[in-house]
């Protein structure tokens, strides 16, 4: 394990082609997806676990965000993983620290607007730890859909040299997309939060049977979500690539249905194509 920003890089030197997994750390099975996919593509394997402050708003759950280091090792290890960094707060802003990167377009709508300044922490943190890493390929979910949409924005504008992979959600057997935040649920809670990705999926079936209309599938979806009554729908949108809604959707395999609802307290995400048999991994 290194915690020291300045050593990452030298540990790397010379050491062939770099693979970079960055997290926060309670890694499960979505986590070691990407860690394996990295490991099966790069000679080095490097996972950050460093939960960021810079991204979570006042009165999100910084403070209690779940935190496993052991645990973290131990997967990381068995993934594939060759260096696990996991730098100090204090090591990534030091005092005086002035500089904020600000993504505009992608990062707008969504989770833009329900968690102001995030995906400034976001940009951030990952344009730093790319600084400090150098890989030749950094990988991220597609369980943050719109992040991964502003990574990808964020390396081209500022022409970071890294090729950007992402990779398909994990799921339990229900249907909920894995995530650290699951542990705040009991198994019946938890249980009961696979009504996200029903929803998600009840839109894929209107738009199956030819539905392009984005208010009637937007429609199909909260009618799925209100069968719950301890939910608390945050927004549930059909985006274009560029995270834009529009009146009508297009059978793009960009076309997307992004959910984020308050369950039991508990904030969720996830999302899935619209036309999941046109599904393609957009180039970097
Ligand atoms: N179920 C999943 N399948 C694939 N990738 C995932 C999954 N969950 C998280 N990731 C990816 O792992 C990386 C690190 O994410 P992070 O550490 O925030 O985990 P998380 O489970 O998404 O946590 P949170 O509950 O805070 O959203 C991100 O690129 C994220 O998209
Ligand atoms: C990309 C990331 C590690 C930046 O802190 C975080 O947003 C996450 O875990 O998805
Ligand atoms: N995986 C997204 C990180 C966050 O919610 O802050």
């Amino acid at each position: 394990m290194l915690r020291d920003p300045a050593e990452v890089r030298s540990a790397l030197a010379g050491r062939g082609r770099v693979g970079f997994v960055p997290t926060m750390g309670y890694l499960h099975e979505g986590h070691a997806e990407l860690i394996r996919r990295a490991r099966a593509e790069c000679e080095m394997v490097v996972v950050s676990v460093f939960v960021n402050p810079t991204q979570f708003g006042p009165g999100e759950d910084l403070s209690r965000y779940p935190r496993d280091l052991e645990g973290d090792l131990a997967l990381a290890g068995g993934a594939g993983a060759d260096v696990l960094f996991h730098p100090e707060a204090e090591a990534m802003y030091p005092p005086g620290y002035a500089t904020t990167v600000r993504v505009g377009g992608v990062a707008g709508p969504l989770e833009g607007e329900s968690r102001p300044g995030h995906f400034d922490g976001v940009a951030t943190v990952v344009l730093k730890l790319l600084n400090l890493v150098g890989p030749d390929r950094a990988y991220f979910g597609e369980k943050d859909w719109q992040q991964l949409a502003v990574v990808r924005r964020m390396v081209r504008d500022l022409s970071v040299p890294v090729e950007i992979v992402g990779v398909p959600t994990v799921r339990e057997a229900s249907g909920l997309a894995l995530s650290s935040r699951n542990s705040y649920l009991s198994p019946e809670q938890r249980a009961r939060a696979s009504v996200l990705s029903r929803a998600l999926r009840a839109v894929q079936a209107a738009a199956a049977s030819g539905e392009r209309d984005t208010g009637a599938l937007r429609q199909s979806g909260l009618a799925v979500l209100a069968e719950e009554p301890d939910l608390t729908v945050d927004y549930l949108a059909v985006v274009d690539g560029d995270m834009r809604e529009r009146p009508a959707v297009e059978n793009d395999s960009m076309t997307r249905v992004l959910v984020a609802a308050r369950l039991f307290g508990v904030r969720l995400i996830d999302n899935m194509p619209l036309f999941p048999e046109l599904e393609a991994t957009p180039a970097c």
